[in-house]
């Protein structure tokens, strides 16, 4: 095992060996604060014989929670790694519960309302009661109070001493809210489910009341401080009430949860409640190069109200950002998938499909991206988007398990009942849940009675729902008969339910069109299920060793489908796609911004950088969302790419730059375009990654497979290729064509003089009144050739300069007919310092690397950003007659390949492209950043051509079905109970 202190900095080890009892170490992106967490959780237990069942680590994500596991792990062994008490706050708030929740009147057995089970409850009230609050902002009201700590007990009482002194209309809605409160929260109780928030505010209650349940609690660790709220404070505070041992570790400037209540003021907070709490930072960042840091300075030191701080890379400068202006979001996908293919074949295998990241402001924004990695057979996963356990299939089977594990769950025995159909129509259902409520019963009892003869019904039931409700009954009846008799078989039981509920027929009658692939989702989750029900039983209860024993409570054995049940309801991360022999599948990362936080790629993009997006339009925090474009250009360690369409996937409006980036002098820290990279800089990038250098050889193999080196084929200036406009002429164009607003093919050329009138970017001028494509395609070419030959000519005039001794003006270099970084903002082109001699006396020449075996420690500060024009800086500036990109006038061809199927001939589509979306529009919308509008959506996915692709894989719901043969692990890693994850990975 390792030693621990080995290869940290000296703040860094002065953190993990510190003898401070309550310890905040505050640092920037990439500083190590997780790596310094973790070390000091190894410091505790090898130098100072904490004992890891005493040590509660909570993080933010269960994605984070795993990964400091393995970390913590190889310092000292599995044995001990798995003793400790590591997870979300939501994770250990659950152990505590589960174990003495007695205490505090809470049932055996409780189950876990999700946030739909929330939202179903809310809705039904306001509908019922008709109450004017959107049910939306009731959930979201009731949500945040109890964020804040504040549970409806408390809030009745402090709305009796408000009502002297609040007007009569603030009361009325304040009485209203108060009423869906206490309504919601007493439906809750009567069926045995505590809501994600309750986990978290009942702990705190246990805990309060009976510190004893944490007596043995030696050391409190906190990651992502920044992102707690009131109640997780608490929970903290409680958890530690014995020793007062704590360490968290925080990011003010990533605080990007202000809108779920986390409140950046805890970090306050905690020194006024521990006078004596050290503070380190951290400054040196070992994740990104230079170039990345100071562009994402630039955007976070907008906020005036921060205070300065101070960052220093310790790589070197590298590549300049980019910021990549394209004609539509479609565009935006193409270029970003022809980017990541140019960067792996430039990079002769020293960057992989894994090492690159596209984030996004709302997971809606992905439709595009995951049709372009269809299309291009290019295999990612989706983190933050829709997951496995949110597709109706999936919903469904849970479902039914939750009513067999818990039958007061009236909510899901509601949403089931009728599902697939048994005649008992929502009306029927109503009325027994009235009956129900009226008789003091659960849904389910009421059921039960009724399928038994037991009690006849005051509902008029026909007799085909009387046989429905009969059937169901038997459906669960049977489904709890063999749970108890087998408690470990979990596959068995879901078997019985598929059979019960002839469940393929179902799928297959409900969801013709993509049946094959929800019934590989039921295939996966039987898998998982068989994965957890494989468990050793001392890892099952693993959860509970080490806990006190506190009078008036006994261990209770948790049952296996509980158990699998509340990792299904708390799974809020997913795993990496398994491929059949076990091993990895290579797959890019779609995720969101927030989801992404605490991770890191080589090669980071953020498409969609228009206003509206990031800021939301709906955003209430402009500063927040300001982090949150921080949190997301710190992801990346050596190249991130910002790209801009012209017409956003959901604008009709031109789109307008985010403001973050259209500030000024923002454009001094980016390039216009993707960058060259030549064998000199893919050594840098080897050495930034602390990677193999690929040989010379690896990379001119690698580079035979690229159609074009540079990226050149988008404008710079957001227009079309001609590539693009040629396909209209001949009719061959997909609908990647261009789109201006809903128009298409013909008419888009009458849009595009509509736009060119008013001035939009990116519009191609044309002669006015009604053209069809063909008559302009000659005059586009025209112009185009023209506007080429002119660039050629002002090339030649520089070059004629450089050959006299001249630098050229501006500092970058220019793609043949492609617009400056000034243009992209609008403005003029500004001339750039000039070159020094030595780098202009041979403008062939790149600028010398550093060679690997460099230091890659520079100790100059971040905040320093005037130098970034220097040239010495500049991370490639090829030989000017390299990089003319000749546009030939015609033939043009279409540059994608045309696939046929031999087996169907309908495989093609009418534009001889096959579409390989693996995820269709999403009908539901589950977040607060789902519900833009959409745009049209993707052609239809033609199945017959899988089999000549590698399948791409998502955790949104597929349309893609792989090969019947392969098995079809459909990117989840196979659920494990939470204590036995850590040991595998
Ligand atoms: N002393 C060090 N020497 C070399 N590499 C380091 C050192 N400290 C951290 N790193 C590396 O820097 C990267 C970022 O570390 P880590 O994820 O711990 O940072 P962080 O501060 O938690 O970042 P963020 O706040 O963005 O989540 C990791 O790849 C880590 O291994």
């Amino acid at each position: 095992m390792g030693d621990i202190l080995y290869g940290l900095n000296s703040a860094q080890r002065t953190a993990v060996s510190s003898e401070a009892e309550v310890l905040q170490v505050l640092a920037p992106p990439g500083s190590g604060k997780t790596k310094t967490l973790t070390s000091r959780v190894a410091h505790l237990i090898r130098e100072r014989s904490f004992k890891p069942w005493n040590i509660i680590v909570c993080t933010f994500t269960v994605k984070a929670a795993r990964e400091m596991q393995e970390r913590i792990r190889a310092f000292v062994g599995e044995e001990l790694e798995k003793k400790l008490r590591i997870g979300t706050f939501h994770k250990i708030a659950l152990i505590y519960l589960r174990r003495y929740g007695k205490l505090i009147g809470i049932p055996d057995n409780f189950g876990v309302a999700d946030t739909n089970d929330s939202m179903r409850i809310i809705t039904r009230m306001v509908k019922e009661h008709k109450f004017s609050l959107e049910p939306k902002v009731a959930r979201d009201r009731i949500s945040r109070s109890k964020a804040q700590g504040i549970d409806c007990e408390q809030f009745l009482a402090t709305l009796q001493q408000k009502k002297s002194s609040v007007g009569q209309n603030a009361i009325a809605e304040k009485q209203e809210f108060a009423e869906i409160f206490s309504m919601y929260q007493t439906q809750l109780d009567r069926c045995n489910l505590l809501d994600f928030d309750d986990i978290l505010l009942r702990c705190v209650d246990l805990l309060r009341r009976n510190p004893e349940c944490v007596s043995n609690i030696e050391a409190v660790l906190v990651d992502e401080f920044q992102d707690t709220n009131g109640v997780q404070y608490e929970l903290m505070s409680l958890f530690a009430q014995q020793r007062s041992f704590i360490t968290i570790v925080g990011d003010p400037d990533q605080s990007i949860y202000g809108w779920r209540s986390a409140d950046v003021k805890n970090l306050g907070r905690m020194k006024i409640q521990w006078r004596d709490t050290l503070t380190v930072n951290l400054e040196e960042n070992y994740r990104s190069s230079g170039a990345i840091l100071r562009a994402a300075q630039k955007v976070i030191e907008q906020d005036e109200t921060r205070p300065p701080k101070q960052l220093q890379a310790t790589h070197s400068i590298g590549q300049r950002p980019v910021l990549r202006k394209l004609p539509t979001a479609k565009a935006e996908a193409d270029w970003i998938i022809a980017e990541i293919k140019r960067l792996m074949a430039l990079s002769g295998g020293l960057l992989k499909l894994t090492d690159f990241a596209i984030l996004l402001r709302t997971a809606s924004l992905s439709r595009n991206i995951e049709a372009a990695f269809g299309k291009a057979g290019m295999a990612y996963r989706m983190i933050g988007g829709k997951k496995f356990y949110d597709r109706v299939e999936i919903k469904l089977l849970i479902d039914y398990l939750r009513v067999i594990d818990q039958p007061a769950h009236s909510e899901a025995v509601e949403r089931i009942i009728n599902e697939p159909s048994r005649k008992i129509g929502d009306k029927t259902t109503e009325s027994l849940l009235k009956e129900a409520q009226g008789t003091g019963q659960t849904l389910w009892d009421l059921v039960r009675r009724i399928a038994q003869g037991h009690q006849k019904s005051s509902t008029k039931l026909t007799t085909p729902a009387m046989k429905g409700i009969e059937q169901f009954h038997d459906v669960i009846a049977s489904g709890r008969k063999r749970i108890e008799k087998e408690p470990t078989g979990l596959a068995d039981l879901i078997n019985l339910i598929l059979n019960k509920l002839s469940f393929q027929s179902y799928l297959k009658q409900k969801y013709p069109e993509d049946h094959e692939s929800r019934w590989a989702n039921v295939e996966e989750l039987i898998a998982q299920a068989t994965d957890a029900s494989n468990q050793p039983p001392e890892q099952l209860s693993l959860d509970d060793e080490g806990l006190p024993s506190v009078d008036g409570t006994e261990v209770i054995e948790q049952s296996p489908l509980t158990s699998f049940l509340a990792n299904v309801a708390l799974s809020a991360a997913t795993d990496q796609k398994q491929g059949e022999g076990g091993d990895e599948v290579a797959q890019a990362t779609v995720s969101t911004l927030h989801a992404a936080k605490g991770l890191e790629w080589p090669v980071v993009f953020i498409p969609a950088c228009y206003k509206g997006s990031i800021p939301h339009s709906r955003a209430d925090d402009n500063d927040e969302e300001r982090r949150l474009l921080y949190v997301g250009m710190t992801r990346a360690q050596v190249i991130l790419n910002m790209t801009f369409p012209l017409k956003g996937s959901s604008q009709n409006e031109g789109a307008e730059l985010s403001p973050f980036l259209s500030e000024h002098g923002m454009n001094n820290f980016f390039e216009e375009h993707g960058p060259s990279i030549s064998e000199r800089d893919v050594h840098a990038l080897a050495n930034t990654l602390g990677r193999d250098q690929p040989t010379m050889e690896a990379i001119a193999e690698s580079k035979k497979s690229l159609e074009r080196d540079e990226d050149n084929y988008w404008p710079v200036n957001g227009e079309w290729p001609l590539e693009e406009l040629a396909k209209f002429n001949n009719g061959q164009a997909d609908d990647s064509g261009p789109v201006y607003g809903n128009t298409r093919a013909a008419s888009w050329v009458t849009a595009s003089v509509t736009m060119q009138q008013e001035g939009v970017q990116g519009a191609t001028s044309f002669s006015s009144g009604f053209v069809s494509v063909k008559q302009n395609y000659s005059k586009i070419m025209e112009e185009q050739e023209e506007k080429r030959l002119k660039a050629l000519d002002r090339r030649a005039a520089e070059q004629e300069k450089v050959s006299q001794g001249q630098a050229p003006k501006g500092r970058k270099r220019q793609i043949e007919g492609q617009g400056s970084i000034a243009s992209f903002f609008g403005k003029k082109p500004r001339s750039g310092p000039e070159l020094d001699k030595s780098s202009t006396s041979n403008p062939s020449t790149t600028r010398p690397l550093p060679p690997a075996s460099l230091p890659r420690t520079s100790s100059a500060p971040l905040r320093d950003v005037s130098n970034i024009n220097k040239p010495s800086e500049l991370t490639s500036s090829k030989p000017l007659d390299s990089l003319q990109h000749r546009v030939s006038a015609a033939p043009l061809q279409r540059r994608r390949p045309l696939l046929h199927s031999s087996s169907d001939p309908t495989a093609k589509t009418d534009h001889g492209y096959v579409f390989l979306s693996s995820s269709p529009p999403q009908p539901e919308k589950d977040d607060k950043d789902e519900d833009e509008p959409a745009e049209a959506g993707p052609p239809a996915f033609t199945k017959a051509l899988v089999g000549s692709f590698k399948p791409a894989s998502t955790f949104h719901s597929t349309t893609m079905q792989s090969a019947p043969t392969q098995r079809r692990t459909l990117g989840l890693g196979r659920m494990k109970p939470w204590s036995a994850r850590g040991g595998k990975r």
